[in-house]
């Protein structure tokens, strides 16, 4: 049934006038608008069709003409326009019946059409509102499944008319005539059909759920923040505005002011949109781009709030926060190399360094040499990069395409393009400073980034006994993270801080969680440092950059290999001189400020600052000193407030009166310092070291590379004969004080000892045991330098003769009788003298050590005597000929 023009109804109505037949046939004939380019021209198909309704619905509507199809025509000549009767028309000569090819078609080409129908009237029963329209496409679906090869063509035929479809395949499919033909050109219609309304349907259904999750997403958040504003008015109930901000609505909980810590979802979008700028900040091409982009995808994929989202953004937020270093080599005031470059760098550093630190003038000298070289290193590195740059080599142009293509987010399993890093390597030795506690070695550490205008960061290594603790736990442990060299050079924000490892003696040793030594040998090796592997960030960093500088107590407990990548800086300690200066420019102003005072309110003199540092504190640093200096401001400060109570209040008060009548007295004597600090620590220790028989000072290093003297105790007891040692003695310790013995029972005749050669002084005249004790018994001590000591002693117990208390002594000693060198002079020399010691044997060898490393002042004070052999020292000890030597003791070198 088709809608016709009044014209076309006209005729029709002529014709069934006319005609005797009550059903007359017409020729339908598809005539395509002129402007219609999918039609084929000139059409000259058509089919022929019985009349069979001719019926106007309503007066002034369309005529509606119901045709039945009957057999295909074909036109003879084409349809030409004719102006016949003065109306313009269109003029047909002559049609023809084609009529239908009723041959039986393949049986393959019936398959294949029954298959695309049932296919797309399965599609059409799915796809249709109306229950009733379902079941008819099922009704023809089940007549299609039953048709017979033969009827299959009329079959389609009706199909194609039945279905929506495009005009010209239809045309296409009336114009064919073949059985086989028709069957083909059907199916491949239905397919097309078929194809198109599942897409179609798909996408719908896509664009529905989109919309839907959408629609979700909205209401939920409208809820939420409904439930936030009811919570914020339930907390604020004075707060006339419910939402002050909507989107930082408060959820925290009886507070009123919005917070960083508020939470709400649009912090949220910010931070991820934060995290994408980052991601897209990073270097084009770069490893650390490319795991960035993957896991940006898969962050995408995952639900948000599930687990796994959580720990892929906090990976992404430590991957984007690493200051991964940039590639800009041009020399700008600021960076690295223009600080480096600038013809001022190295007075400017020295100046740093003298206005930190008092004294130290060879270590400072040092840090000077070493800062000099960094620079040459920095700057001939630049210097060759720049050149290499101008160059238009590959790399280089393949750098610069590199710059202006987009970058594309994809990722190719292609050979890495990833340009050379071209950053200039600020490579140099790593300084290790060793010295006891509070001698300035962070500080040092902290100058140093100052005067390079870096970043500075302190990673304290005391205790570590974990190799994840420096590089990361991997991602796949539960609350892993990156290591503490990552994490310091987040904070640090920059690819070139200056990282001071402390406390590096005290790493722990290889042990079941891996070796964190081995891992700080990978941070400090130039050589391997430039690709670090942080476990948990598992993207290759380059530490070349940075200026590692390390610190420790001692040398002794650092690995070989450690060591041997380090170059030493040693920081002895201080003299009494050098602590007053250190307290007077740098300790008391910095307690003054910090306690709120100025130097008009207190003053300490320099005896009291001497007071403070001999019998209050006995450090080879200045850390206690500026404890007790502090204690003392402090109490100032609270007399100082005191004061202006006193002067601010009613003057009835007669105590009060009294009280602010006083002047106020800044200085602090040095007999004041007893009532604020208490008793001093250190007072009397002089007076109670005693000169006795078998007791005789030696010189130690403790295990923090501090000096000081140790007496070491012989007595003599009943018994057989023995040596026992005690004092939690080391093997190497116990063995000298073997050889000390031997050496002494050597020569007991000639020290006057024994009556006769070859008597052993422990057998004649009495059996007796020597009992050698080191005090401080908890103290775990060992080394070889307590030889002369060990012997003097023994010499001072069995001859009666006593070693004056205020000499100490150091040296090895061999079965021979020679004195051989030790270490640790300088803190030795130190030690002494703070505890004031008046005359030190030392060595021969060690000469040059005190010679260097001793300051003038105590090598004023005290007395070296530098000795080859036990007998010279013993002779340093007791005194010239006070012991009773019966011959000269000749030494007879072997000159074998
Ligand atoms: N020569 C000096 N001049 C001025 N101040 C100093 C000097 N030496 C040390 N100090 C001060 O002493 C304090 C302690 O120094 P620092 O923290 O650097 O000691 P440290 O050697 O690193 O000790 P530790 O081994 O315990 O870490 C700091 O306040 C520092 O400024």
């Amino acid at each position: 049934t088709i809608p016709i023009s009044h014209s076309v109804a006209d005729a029709v109505l002529a014709l069934l006038d006319d005609s005797d037949a009550a059903q007359p046939v017409l020729a339908a004939v598809p005539i395509p608008a002129p402007d219609d380019a999918e039609f084929e021209r000139p059409v000259n198909v058509g089919t022929a069709a019985r009349v069979v309704r001719l019926a106007r619905p309503r007066a002034g509507q369309p005529y509606l003409l119901s045709l039945h199809g009957l057999v295909r025509i074909r036109l003879v000549d084409g349809v030409r326009p004719s102006v016949a009767g003065g109306n313009p028309g269109l003029e047909v000569h002559g049609i023809e019946y084609v009529g239908a090819d009723d041959g039986t078609p393949r049986g393959a080409t019936v398959e294949a059409f029954k298959d695309a129908a049932l296919r797309m009237l399965d599609r059409l029963a799915r796809d249709s509102a109306q229950p009733q329209r379902k079941d008819e496409w099922m009704r023809v679906a089940a007549m299609v499944e039953d048709i017979s090869h033969a009827r299959a063509a009329w079959m389609a035929d009706v199909l194609v008319a039945a279905v929506s479809g495009q005009y010209p395949d239809k045309l296409a499919f009336l114009a064919a005539t073949n059985v086989d033909d028709r069957l083909r050109r059907a199916t491949e219609l239905f397919i097309k059909q078929t194809s198109i309304s599942e897409v179609s349907k798909k996408i719908a259904s896509a664009v529905d759920e989109s919309l839907s999750r959408q629609q979700k997403e909205y209401f939920l958040r409208q809820q939420l923040a409904a439930i936030q504003r009811e919570l914020h008015s339930l907390h604020n109930p004075h707060n006339t505005n419910p939402n002050p901000n909507p989107n930082n609505a408060n959820i925290g909980f009886g507070t009123g002011a919005p917070s960083d810590l508020d939470e709400d979802e649009q912090a949220d979008a910010d931070d991820l949109a934060d995290l994408r700028k980052r991601i897209d900040a990073m270097q084009p091409a770069s490893e650390e781009r490319k795991v960035a982009v993957r896991e940006w995808r898969r962050l995408k994929r995952i639900p948000q709030g599930s687990v796994e989202n959580g720990v892929i953004r906090t990976y992404l937020e430590w991957l984007t926060s690493v200051p991964w270093p940039s590639h800009s080599t041009t020399p700008t005031p600021g960076t690295a190399i223009g600080v480096l470059r600038d013809p001022a760098f190295l007075p400017k550093a020295r100046a740093q360094l003298d206005a930190d630190h008092y004294g130290l003038d060879q270590i400072k000298r040092r840090l000077i040499e070493y800062l000099a070289v960094v620079r040459l290193r920095a700057m001939a590195d630049a210097t060759a990069q720049e050149k290499l740059q101008k160059l238009p080599s590959s790399e280089s142009s393949l750098a610069n395409e590199k710059a202006l293509v987009p970058v594309t987010p994809k990722i190719t399993p292609t050979p890495d393009p990833t340009p050379k890093k071209t950053s200039p390597r600020v490579k140099g030795p790593i300084l290790l400073f060793v010295g006891p506690p509070g001698t300035g070695k962070t500080s040092l550490g902290q100058s140093i980034a100052k005067a390079l205008d870096r970043p500075f960061q302190r990673i304290s290594l005391g205790g570590v006994r974990d190799e994840a603790e420096i590089r990361g736990h991997r991602r796949t442990y539960v609350a892993s993270g990156p290591g503490m060299i990552v994490q310091a050079l987040r904070k640090a924000g920059r690819s070139d801080p200056v990282i001071l490892l402390d406390e590096i003696d005290k790493v722990g040793h290889s042990n079941f969680h891996g070796d964190p030594g081995a891992a700080l040998l990978e941070v400090l090796d130039p050589e391997q440092n430039h690709s670090f592997n942080d476990h948990y960030i598992n993207v290759p960093i380059d530490l070349s950059q940075v200026l590692f500088i390390c610190t420790s107590n001692t040398l002794e407990t650092i690995s070989a290999p450690l060591l041997d990548r380090c170059e030493v800086v040693e920081l002895s300690g201080y003299t009494y001189d050098e602590k007053i200066h250190i307290a007077r420019r740098f300790l008391l102003p910095k307690q003054i400020t910090t306690n709120g005072l100025t130097d008009v309110q207190i003053q300490l003199t320099d005896a009291s600052l001497l007071h403070i540092a001999t019998l209050y504190t006995r450090e080879a640093g200045v850390r206690s000193l500026e404890r007790a200096i502090g204690a003392v401001v402090r109490s100032k400060a609270v007399e100082w407030a005191e004061h202006l109570d006193a002067l601010a209040a009613p003057k009835n008060n007669a105590d009060a009166d009294k009280e602010a009548e006083k002047p106020w007295r800044s200085v602090v004597e040095a007999h004041e310092l007893e009532a604020i600090l208490g008793v001093p620590r250190w007072d009397g220790e002089e007076r109670e070291r005693e000169e006795r028989r078998g007791v005789v000072y030696g010189l130690v290093v403790t295990g923090m590379g501090e000096g000081g003297i140790m007496p070491v105790e012989s007595a003599a007891v009943p018994g057989a004969g023995r040596l026992k040692l005690t004092g939690s003695l080391g093997d190497v310790i116990k063995e000298s004080g073997e050889i000390a013995l031997s050496w002494v029972k050597t020569h007991a005749f000639d020290l006057g000892i024994t009556a006769g050669r070859g008597i052993d002084p422990l057998k004649v005249p009495d059996p007796m045991d020597i009992h050698l004790h080191l005090p401080a018994g908890a103290q775990k001590k060992d080394g070889p330098s307590a030889g002369i000591a060990m012997t003097c002693a023994f010499v001072s117990l069995l001859s009666g003769a006593c070693v004056p208390k205020d000499i100490a002594m150091t040296g090895e000693i061999t079965l021979r009788g020679r004195v051989t060198p030790v270490g640790g002079i300088r803190m030795k020399v130190l030690g002494a003298h703070r505890a004031q010691i008046r005359k030190v044997i030392l060595p021969w060898a060690n000469r040059k050590d005190v010679e260097h490393d001793v300051a003038p002042e105590i090598r004023r004070e005290m007395q070296f005597v530098f000795v080859r052999t036990v007998s010279e020292a013993l002779e340093a000890a007791f005194g010239k000929g006070t012991l009773g030597w019966r011959r000269e003791t000749v030494l007879l070198e072997s000159r074998l």
